[in-house]
């Protein structure tokens, strides 16, 4: 393995950790990577995952939700993975979000997000409540971004498939927190994946450090005063780290770094020729030191680079007459939603959404759905949408999207077409089970729940389908599928059967 590094590499890393340290980190390589899944409390409390956890799991030290699991275990093999129970993550990759310190109710924005496994981890963090706006700018890659929303039961996010240049109209000052996880040369993933190395030698390093350097320059832009940005790499180079974190600084006087402890440190002294060619204040040096390095061998993960950037409270960003102004719109679209803009109950009453066209879309079939098949109304709180014949829950505050290119404007309810209502399967993912008036809960090592993961039909008892007679006296219809008690699609039970409502792209194979 050690062998096969790119030979450029090799020669800058002694420059920058010297021989000894060098030696030590070269060993790094021969040592097999380490692997990781992260509890998603969205759908599971940790305890109640660890309580009947198949894996042997260890905590990663640095992330609540993280644990190391053992080589030769399959997680993503196995029924709870479809039920969305945990999400597989490298553990050092887990860092950037709990340093986000995101509580439940803000404003959260995670500019580069495809494939989710950093936006399904700050789903986590704000327990349904609260807005989180993820972006990335390749469209292919946001498919997978948003399956995995999908899967994890993510309820509150806005999907988008922008350049950050043309969101900053619309959401200057708006967000509390941002994480920017920025493309990079990806060195500190030479040993999970060898195919970065092949990668490292057709980009250069100037080519993604000017890349980081919009993309900083734009979160600015978008973050509210007294707010949080975590700007993080998984790469070594001095340039995509220490020196864009110097830069931003000097460029951003209202920004200060917050010192992170427990990982090795951001070394100013690499703040030099030929890995940098500027000149940065001695308060941007010194608050470089701050930052952190995660080093394969000091600890049991890949390489990354954090750092925790905060705007004081009182310094605006960009033009000064508009700064601040999407998050007040944000506000007056919450005061609005309890009169004009319709909240999802409101909508449901008066049998209406609103529309991406502004054209009036029924809603009656939804609302048959919901008083047929909702024990609660999950909905209730957000603004219905409809974009076409497709309804979606969006969380209130937002301001106006229009103009954007928005992949989910928020959590995808199903679809209206000719006086019918077909219930997605993101619903399904998002429902808690007890939120459904009809649902079957099988055993994981029921053989009937991978029958169902693979799309086939199953016997069904009517003794088995959990209703309470008081509401729903017929057990015939929409059934929420669960997995001990952890909802993993659709199905319709009629005289027995189980008619299999899986979607064919989620099928196990
Ligand atoms: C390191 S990956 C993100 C990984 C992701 N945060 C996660 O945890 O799963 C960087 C992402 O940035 C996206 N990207 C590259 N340039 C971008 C830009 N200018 N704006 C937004 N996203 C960008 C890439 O498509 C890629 O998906």
């Amino acid at each position: 393995m050690t062998k096969q590094l790119p030979a450029l590499f090799r020669e800058k890393m002694i420059d920058l950790l010297g021989e000894n340290e060098f030696e030590q980190f070269l060993k790094s390589y021969d040592q097999p990577r380490t692997f990781g899944l992260r509890v998603n409390t969205v759908k599971v409390e940790k305890a109640d995952f660890l309580a009947k956890s198949p894996f042997a799991l260890s905590a990663v030290p640095w992330a609540s939700e993280g644990f190391y699991y053992e080589e030769g275990e399959r997680p993503g093999k196995h029924p709870y993975y479809h039920a969305g129970l945990y999400y597989i993550q490298e553990p050092s990759a887990m860092a950037p979000v709990e340093l986000l310190q995101v509580r439940p109710g803000e404003r959260v924005l995670d500019l580069c997000a495809a494939p989710g496994g950093k936006s399904t981890q700050i789903a986590a963090k704000l327990q349904s409540e609260g807005v989180l706006v993820v972006n990335d700018i390749h469209s292919d890659r946001v498919k997978a971004l948003v399956k995995n929303l999908e899967l994890l039961g993510v309820r509150n996010a806005i999907v988008l498939n922008e350049k950050p240049e043309r969101m900053l109209k619309v959401f200057q000052g708006y967000f509390d927190k941002i994480l920017i996880d920025a493309p990079c040369s990806g060195e500190g993933m030479f040993r999970k994946e060898e195919e970065m190395m092949h990668q490292w030698e057709r980009h250069s390093v100037q080519e993604f450090a000017s890349m980081q350097r919009e993309l900083l320059g734009q979160a600015a832009q978008m973050l509210a005063p007294g707010g949080m940005i975590v700007y993080s790499t998984c790469t070594f180079s001095p340039e995509e780290n220490e020196a864009q974190i110097a830069e931003f600084l000097d460029k951003h006087p209202a920004f200060d770094v917050v010192p992170v402890e427990g990982f090795g440190a951001g070394r100013p002294d690499w703040l030099r020729a030929p890995w940098c060619e500027e000149e940065f204040s001695d308060r941007a040096r010194e608050a470089v030191a701050g930052t952190a390095r995660l080093w394969p061998h000091r600890l049991r993960g890949e390489g990354h680079f954090v750092a925790v950037l905060r705007r004081d409270g009182a310094t605006v960003e960009g033009d000064a007459g508009s700064a601040g102004d999407a998050r007040d719109a944000g506000r007056a679209a919450d005061v609005v939603s309890a009169s004009g803009k319709r909240s999802g109950r409101e909508a449901l009453r008066k049998g209406r959404a609103e529309t991406s066209t502004r054209a009036a879309v029924s809603l009656e079939p939804l609302e048959a759905f919901s008083v047929e098949l909702l024990r609660s109304e999950p909905f209730a709180a957000e603004r219905l949408v409809c974009y076409g014949e497709h309804a979606y829950a969006s969380p209130a505050g937002l301001p106006e999207l229009h103009g954007l290119k928005v992949v989910r404007p928020g959590w995808y309810i199903g679809s209206l077409h000719r006086g019918r209502f077909e219930p997605s399967h993101a619903l399904a993912m998002g429902l808690r089970m007890r939120e459904a008036k009809r649902a079957l809960s099988l055993a994981s090592r029921d053989e009937r729940a991978l029958r169902y993961l693979k799309g086939e039909t199953l016997e069904v008892a009517e003794s088995e389908i959990i209703r309470d007679p008081e509401v729903t006296k017929a057990a015939k219809g929409y059934c929420l599928v669960c997995i001990e008690d952890h909802p993993v699609g659709w199905g319709k039970w009629h005289d027995g059967m189980l008619k299999n409502e899986y979607p064919p792209g989620w099928r196990w194979t």
